[in-house]
């Protein structure tokens, strides 16, 4: 049976799809795994398995990533990742950290580094302070996420307080002297190193240092160096991308994103689709029943859009009424229900807008593993999981303005997918 190479454990779906697409951009085979898979497989080279842990109990967290490591080393993946949120998302007692601990505890390293930057999308580490476009991360719309609301930009102080080992930082003039600078650093530090980087260049840099590490902790954007690296140093053996299966016609966006871009996103969308809109308020007194029979309604092939995604104003009425946890809870069970009746109906091509949003979709659609396909937006591939159904799964805060027409648009005839 093949064996894994390469293991990475997301702590959301978007971000998981996310690192799967940056790995597959170097031509490796990659599988998304949706949950811990309950015994042996046959392995990819590059496995990266979606948990749904970035808000949940941080005991839970931790539980849940150990049993992923153990599947992973269990399938022979030697180099292993934490994959986390370019914008370091977190609550106050956030699972970052702790899971990094443990992660390094199981793995027998007492060195690890924390690297969010993803310059591509406008995320940039200086001096240790996260950077969202031109905004400092607590500036940045993150200060309004619905689940973790981030009103701090310094990663280091961030991460201080949810781990048990010392927390420094690679600065940027030390990335910016080129690799040796940073491995120096690295051969002499312990415990958790935030790295700076600014343009895809240092990412270089930072993947070069950090190559045989056995745990790297961060966003998508420095892995997609690491397969590269691997193959030049001929540490990974040959191996070769699979081709993309067929997928079926009738489409569908469900979001329950409430981040800018995916505001604009829908915002944008609505000007040519049917849309439904989803109030938590409403969902707790009258159920689901309307946006079912709305949905039942709609032909397979218009394009159509169910939305919880709403400003912040209506965010914040939702969650005084109801409670942050109860007011998500009720739209993510409400989109993972129409997904499956979706899924009934014949629809084959599903976007999904939200991490969170993404991980009840998914799960509710009993996919155990998804095949990585070809970016829509970067960081956001199409997935494919079997019986003709595509899912993209779109963090909140990528791709354009124009995101969902131009996912349905690669599946159409003589679209870049369907051409392939
Ligand atoms: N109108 C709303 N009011 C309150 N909570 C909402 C609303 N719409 C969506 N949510 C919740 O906000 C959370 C958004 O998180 P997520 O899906 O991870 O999106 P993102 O990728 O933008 O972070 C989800 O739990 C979702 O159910
Ligand atoms: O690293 C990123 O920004 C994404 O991969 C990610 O984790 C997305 O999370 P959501 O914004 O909650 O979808």
């Amino acid at each position: 049976m093949a064996a894994a190479f390469f293991g990475a454990i997301a702590d959301d779906f978007t971000g998981a799809s996310d690192l799967a697409a940056m790995l597959s951009r170097a031509g490796v085979p990659v599988t998304l795994r949706i949950g811990v898979p309950v015994g042996d497989e046959e392995a990819s080279a590059f496995e990266v398995i979606a948990l749904k842990i970035r808000t949940a109990p941080v005991e839970d967290a931790v539980h849940e990533a150990r049993a992923a490591l153990r599947w992973l080393r269990d399938q022979g993946a030697r180099r292993v990742f934490w994959k986390y949120c370019s914008t370091f998302d977190s609550t106050t007692r956030g699972n970052i950290g702790p899971v990094a601990d443990a992660l390094m505890s199981d793995l027998r390293t007492d060195v690890t580094i924390h690297c969010p930057a993803f310059p591509e999308n406008g995320r940039r580490v200086f001096m240790g302070r996260l950077f969202v476009g031109d905004l400092p991360l607590d500036e940045s719309p993150m200060k309004d996420h619905p689940l973790t609301p981030m009103r701090d930009a310094s990663v280091p102080r961030l991460l201080r307080p949810q781990v048990k080992r010392d927390v420094g930082l690679v600065a940027f003039p030390t990335v910016r002297a080129g690799v040796d600078a940073v491995s120096a650093t690295l051969s002499d530090a312990r415990g958790h190193m935030v790295v700076d980087s600014v343009e895809d260049t240092d990412l270089s840099t930072l993947a070069q240092a950090a190559q045989d590490m056995a745990l790297i902790c961060g966003g998508s954007a420095i892995a997609e160096r690491l397969p590269k690296i691997w193959r030049a140093g001929g540490a990974l053996p040959h191996t070769a991308a699979e081709p993309m299966p067929p997928v079926r016609g009738g489409r569908i966006v469900l979001s329950g994103s409430c981040s800018a871009m995916t505001r604009a996103q829908v915002g944008s969308y609505l000007r040519q689709a049917n849309g439904y809109r989803l109030d938590p308020q409403e969902l707790s007194k009258g159920g689901l029943a309307d946006a079912r029979a709305w949905l039942v309604a709609q032909p397979a092939e218009a394009h159509k859009i169910i939305f919880a995604t709403a400003e912040p104003k209506a965010v914040q009425a939702a969650q005084d009424a109801l409670g942050v946890a109860r007011a998500g809870a009720l739209v993510e069970d409400a989109l993972a229900q129409l997904a499956r009746d979706a899924i009934d109906r014949g629809i084959g091509q599903i976007v999904v807008a939200g991490g969170e949003t993404s991980g009840a979709v998914t799960r509710a659609l009993q996919v155990d593993r998804l095949r990585v396909g070809p970016e829509i937006a970067p960081g956001v591939p199409w997935c494919f999981a079997g019986d003709g159904v595509a899912i993209a799964l779109k963090s909140g805060n990528f791709g354009t303005e124009t995101f969902f027409a131009e996912a349905f648009e690669m599946l159409e005839p003589g679209g870049s997918v369907a051409a392939r």
